[in-house]
């Protein structure tokens, strides 16, 4: 394959980096189970993005949703506490390569060029628990150049002195962000955008102090932190970062402002 069609004297250009919220592709309250609807318009605007050329270079990340949370949960197992059971590592990772597989079907109906990067083989937490996720970033960037879309997951990491804990999809989100110089980052769940205090979205954040007080976890099971984590992950962004629902999905993937813009 050949990429983007960039000859050698043009650089391609930076991807946009879309993580499909767990709240959106899955029913989070009813374990392991897919929201088809929600899932096929999600893939629908991706592919149409993709076909009339509003983005050009994409990497997919999913959440968790009803999938890794609900295992993750029953094992006692989140971002900062591990398990050394390898049926608790398989359970949690299981789940998420079944969703994972769920949603290159739906990508692959409409002829989204997706491959599956599961990140359990390839990242680590080599400090610890509390230190920084190492993510080598050459096979999405590789993956990427050859002219695919790449797409990642939420799952478990090998985490020094405790086995292995989760790496949320937001965290992953941020590591591409960064490791791929990303245009534009997006966030689909199944709120409109970051909501406050009265239950209105708010347009643009650049300070979490600002809105700690109306972040929260989530509704549903989830052991990776809700609102309140993705708007702190995404706030140590350079690039733009939206959070949105399905109906910011298209606008998004057209390079429009949609939800709440965080940078
Ligand atoms: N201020 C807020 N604005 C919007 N949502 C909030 C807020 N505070 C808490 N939430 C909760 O955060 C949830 C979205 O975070 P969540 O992590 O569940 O989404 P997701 O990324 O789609 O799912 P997953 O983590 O499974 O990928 C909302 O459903 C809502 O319950
Ligand atoms: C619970 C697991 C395994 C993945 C969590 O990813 P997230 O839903 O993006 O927070």
């Amino acid at each position: 394959m050949t990429g983007d069609g960039a000859g050698p004297d043009s650089d391609p250009e930076p991807p946009v980096v879309l993580k499909l919220g767990g709240s959106l592709i899955t029913e989070k309250d009813r374990p392991e189970t897919i929201d088809d609807d929600a899932l096929v318009a999600a893939c629908d605007a991706v592919a149409n993005a993709l076909a009339d050329g509003a983005v050009e270079r994409l990497v997919v990340v999913h959440g968790g949703g009803s999938f890794g949370h609900h295992h993750a949960s029953e094992h006692g197992v989140s971002t900062t506490a591990g398990t050394d059971d390898a049926d608790a590592v398989m359970d949690i990772h299981g789940a998420m390569a079944a969703l994972n597989r769920a949603v290159l079907d739906r990508l692959h109906e409409r002829d989204v060029p997706a491959v599956p990067v599961h990140p359990l083989s390839l990242t680590a937490r080599p400090e610890g628990a509390d230190g920084d996720l190492d993510l080598p970033i050459s096979s999405t960037a590789t993956l990427l150049g050859e002219g695919f879309v790449p797409v990642l997951h939420g799952d478990g990491v090998a985490t020094a002195d405790a086995g292995v804990t989760v790496v949320s999809g937001d965290e992953l989100v941020v590591e591409l962000a960064v490791g791929l110089g990303a245009r534009r980052v997006g966030v689909c769940s199944t709120v409109p955008g970051v909501l406050d205090d009265g239950g209105e979205v708010i347009s643009s954040i650049d300070s979490f102090d600002a809105v700690a007080d109306a972040l929260g976890a989530s509704d549903a099971t989830d052991v990776s932190g809700g609102m309140a984590a993705k708007v702190r992950e995404l706030l140590a962004l350079e690039a733009p970062a939206h959070v949105f629902g399905a109906a910011g999905l298209e606008p998004f993937l057209r390079g429009e402002d949609a939800g709440t813009r965080i940078d």
